[in-house]
């Protein structure tokens, strides 16, 4: 693999980083009985994995995929109708409201359709019903893949009931969100140098279960801190642990540092659920895991606090700091 060297400032805002040689990842089969295990170990080991045989009509993504497209090949003043994003709404160049920038235009949205705001309005008045359509009916299956998938993490780590990760994100009150992102081709700006799509950064919610088209530039990050690319597979899942889970599990599974460069020939489309909790959610390593609370590398806190606390920071930032618990003192009786 090549050794990344460091990022490279261009234009005081998008950085360039040589690409790297990409690496087979997990895969699981849903419906192999190995399943859990497997996931617990890709979990421990890589926080994230390629899930096969997950169920969803392959017509479903690409329908919704075409839908996407279509969306970002609109007019760029109809398309700042609905933005900019509050988090929800159209966004380009723009990630967050602290600065962050990519080569990306994309959609946020609030999983929960009651919930829609002015700017997810006007994404729907600009496209055909059939949009809003294609963006239901996957919502609703990509929902069933998360929880199957957090349920084989609970019995793949012994924890009852089997529904602890999984009712989370089934409440009515989920606070999950669907983001499409469309990375236009990028010209090398050096030799085999290309744009940042999509920064580095850990995901926040419980997992993000991700597909794409067949364009490369999805890179995670290894325990020994270098980087690997993802080959890309549009009829397959990519799940990432977020860093509500990492605290859940009390660190045992990492929320997996990703990001994503631009392709030279082709552009990207790709589509994230993230599944998280309902807002009054308490996030705090999982008791049947780690029964003493002297054990928890984490304070409690709130979906609601970690949310706030999030949208204060950099995309690059490690948030889950604020909520480490200081190591305890040794017990010195003289001190
Ligand atoms: C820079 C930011 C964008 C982000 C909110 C944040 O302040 C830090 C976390 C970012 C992230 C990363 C994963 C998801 O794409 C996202 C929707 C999320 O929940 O956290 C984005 C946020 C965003 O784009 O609004
Ligand atoms: O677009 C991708 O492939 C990944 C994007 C991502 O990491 C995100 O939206 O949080
Ligand atoms: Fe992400």
């Amino acid at each position: 693999m090549v050794v990344l060297s460091q990022h490279v400032a261009l234009d005081n805002h998008l950085s360039v980083i040589p690409t790297c040689k990409p690496v087979p990842v997990p895969v699981v089969d849903l419906t192999d009985p190995e399943a859990k295990t497997l996931i617990v170990k890709a979990c421990e080991e890589f926080g994230f994995f390629k899930v096969v045989n997950h169920g969803v009509r392959p017509d479903l993504m690409t329908r919704l995929e075409q839908e996407a497209v279509g969306f970002f090949a609109l007019p760029q003043s109809l398309k700042n109708q609905a933005g900019p994003p509050e988090p929800y709404g159209y966004g380009s160049k723009r990630i967050g409201p602290n600065g962050d920038v990519g080569w990306i235009e994309y959609i946020l949205l609030n999983a929960n359709p009651q919930l829609t705001s002015p700017k997810t309005s006007a994404i729907f008045r600009q496209t055909p019903q059939i949009f809003r359509e294609a963006v239901e009916e996957y919502m609703k299956e990509v929902k069933k893949v998360t929880c199957k998938v957090l349920e084989m993490v609970t019995e793949g780590l012994g924890i009852e009931p089997r529904d602890t990760l999984s009712k989370m994100v089934r409440d009515e009150k989920s606070d999950s969100c669907l983001r499409m992102n469309h990375y236009p081709t990028a010209e090398e700006e050096v030799e085999k140098v290309v744009k940042v799509g999509f920064g580095e950064h850990t995901d926040p919610q419980i997992i993000s279960v991700l597909r794409s088209n067949n364009t490369a530039g999805l890179q995670i990050c290894m325990k020994d801190g270098s980087w690997v690319a993802v080959p890309p597979d549009h009829s397959s899942f990519f799940i990432n642990v977020g860093d509500a889970l990492q605290v859940m599990t009390n660190g045992r599974f990492k929320s997996v540092k990703h990001r994503v460069l631009a392709d030279t020939r082709r552009s990207r489309v790709s589509m994230i659920y993230f599944g998280g909790p309902p807002l009054s959610q308490k996030i705090a390593p999982l008791p049947c895991l780690v029964p003493k609370q002297d054990d928890w590398l984490y304070k409690e806190f709130t979906w609601s606090q970690y949310k706030s606390s999030a949208y204060k920071s950099k995309l690059g930032d490690y948030r889950l700091g604020l909520f480490e618990k200081q190591p305890l003192l040794t017990h010195r009786s003289n001190v």
